[in-house]
């Protein structure tokens, strides 16, 4: 099978997407992920277009060590009217030093004549000239035909001069994009097929997403006849994105057979999704195909009983070729096999105990009519499950009462709390304040329990949602609380329901407490 290239242009077509800012050290810390991926190829950027990417290939040389990828320049054809030797912006390429430099020309007739303002003979001239001079500074050179496919549709004659002129001027590969991506897989096979079967040239594929086909297109592109695809980790990219490249190679790998980056590698896909979302602070996507949080999260009961007796009944591959895993998630829609696989997950062996099965899916549905959500909230699951295994509820602490003021005044700490509570035999009243009466509940029960429980003082409050389940009712509508807490390791979601926002959030803080002293494996004193 031909080699395929995994050409990878997060760092330049990526970055265009709106809301992505990425500094040069963000730009290095990407390029070693995506090496450590195993990319073929990085796309670093248009030196000369901005200091910040003239800047990223200048401390590229230094330091980045790329194990497996090749660094590519990014940049346009030479200006109309012009030579390449004279043209800065071609020398800003060569002046990046990298070993492969990718153009990108113009192939479709009308942006020739009304962006480029030029004639289609001046166009090709600029594509023929500016590729025989990089190849002759001793460049590779890839080119990114802009708009090909409406190009071809609309004066097929003139895109296929313009691949020939820049195989013939030396291109090594010539890169058929879908600029305003709205190509259909059966129209991009034809075309890629038929301009393999005219040109003879080397083809690569760029996708952008505006009609949900990027990955398609790409792989129909190669099932064609290219051998160079392109694309950005998690789809960033322009309006709707590129193709997600790491959908792309575990669909080419997986289930065509290529052989493009080591299987050890893949099986870190999902962390260094994670780990470029993390520079990129673009919260990763959750239904992401193979690496998404619910790439493999099963809700249906039906599914889990038949997941329970093997999982690639309702999986399409083995999560952890991909570095992902099988998660059960227990809600409503759950049966007696989704708690058995839940409680496997969390060190819970309830095979052969229909009786205790049954009665947690009963006091699972019962919530959730109520409100609660346990897909959403695993470590309240697992206190119920813990609860109905020993018989009895998991106490680090008996509250005797609990109040909350809110005061208004123009000062920071508006909100007053106080928790009576008895906790390793003494019964102790302490009070907090914060700037609402969540925080000050918090404040007051750290207070309370800080001296029997001193290991709360790791855990923090990272989140907090509030839901309000039944509007129809206004202000007496049930609510619903989620918390997401730390402890600097590990981070858990727990929830109240109630018909007061205030208690709902105290039940969800008492539970993750709870929680997190379990999990901290603290006796309760
Ligand atoms: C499909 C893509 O995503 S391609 C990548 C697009 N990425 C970017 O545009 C990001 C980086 N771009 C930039 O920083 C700037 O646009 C620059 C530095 C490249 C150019 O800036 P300016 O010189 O101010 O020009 P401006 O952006 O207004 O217009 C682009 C110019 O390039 C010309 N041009 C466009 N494509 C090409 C091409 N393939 N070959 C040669 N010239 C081209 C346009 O005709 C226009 O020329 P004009 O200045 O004579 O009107
Ligand atoms: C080159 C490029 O990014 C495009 O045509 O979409």
């Amino acid at each position: 099978m031909t080699t395929v290239h995994v050409y990878d242009t997060t760092l330049r077509d990526g970055a265009q997407q709106e809301g992505l800012n990425l500094s040069v050290a963000d730009k290095l810390a990407i390029a070693g992920h995506l090496d450590e991926l195993g990319v073929g190829y990085i796309e670093g950027g248009w030196p000369g277009a901005n200091p910040k990417d003239t800047e990223f290939f200048r401390r590229a040389r230094s330091e980045l060590d790329l194990r497996n990828a090749v660094l590519a320049a990014f940049g346009s054809t030479r200006r109309a009217g012009g030579t390449a030797a004279d043209d800065p912006q071609v020398q800003a390429l060569l002046d990046a030093e990298t070993p492969v430099v990718t153009l990108v020309a113009k192939s479709h007739v009308r942006h020739v004549e009304q962006a480029l303002r030029t004639t289609r003979e001046e166009n090709l001239a600029m594509i023929g000239d500016t590729v025989t001079h990089l190849v002759g500074q001793g460049r590779r050179v890839f080119l990114d035909c802009e708009h090909f496919f409406d190009g071809y549709q609309l004066d097929r004659d003139y895109a296929l001069d313009v691949v020939r002129t820049a195989h013939d001027a030396g291109a090594e590969v010539v890169v058929l994009c879908d600029t305003n991506g709205g190509m259909l897989p059966p129209q991009v096979s034809e075309i890629v097929a038929a301009v393999r079967e005219e040109t003879g040239a080397d083809l690569g594929i760029h996708c952008h997403n505006d009609t949900g086909c990027a990955v398609a297109n790409s792989m129909a592109a190669l099932e064609a006849g290219a051998m160079h695809v392109q694309g950005t980790i998690n789809g960033y990219g322009e309006r709707t994105g590129n193709a997600d490249l790491v959908t792309v190679v575990a669909n080419l790998q997986l289930k065509r057979g290529y052989d493009l980056v080591e299987p050890e590698r893949l099986r870190h896909a999902l962390h260094l999704s994670h780990a470029i979302s993390e520079v990129t602070n673009v919260v990763p996507y959750g239904r992401q195909p193979y690496v998404g949080a619910s790439a493999f999260a099963h809700k249906a009961g039906l599914h889990a009983s038949a997941l329970k007796v093997d999982p690639d009944l309702y999986q399409h591959i083995d999560p952890a070729l991909v570095g992902n895993s099988m998660r059960t998630l227990v809600s409503d829609m759950a049966g007696r096999a989704s708690i058995e696989l839940k409680g496997r997950e969390l060190g819970y062996d309830l095979a052969g105990q229909p009786e205790l099965l049954a009665r947690v899916v009963a006091s699972v549905k019962e919530r959730e009519l109520r409100g609660w959500t346990f897909d959403a909230a695993d470590a309240s699951f697992e206190l119920l499950l813990r609860q109905e295994v020993t018989g009895e509820a998991l106490r680090y602490f008996d509250v005797e009462s609990w109040r909350v003021i809110v005061e208004a005044a123009h000062r920071d700490d508006a909100a007053e709390a106080t928790v009576k509570l008895h906790a390793g035999e003494k019964r102790v009243v302490a009070t907090g304040e914060g700037n609402g009466p969540v925080n000050a509940l918090d404040h007051a029960l750290r207070e309370a329990l800080a001296e029997v429980y001193p290991e709360l003082e790791k855990f923090e409050l990272i989140d907090f949602r509030v839901r309000i389940l039944d509007s129809s009712h206004g202000t007496d509508a049930t609510t619903r609380v989620l918390i997401e807490s730390t402890d600097g390791e590990r981070t858990w979601e727990t929830m109240g329901v109630a018909p007061n926002i205030v208690q709902a959030a105290w039940a969800a803080l008492v539970d993750s407490f709870t929680y997190g002293l379990m999990k901290a494996g603290v006796d309760p004193r």
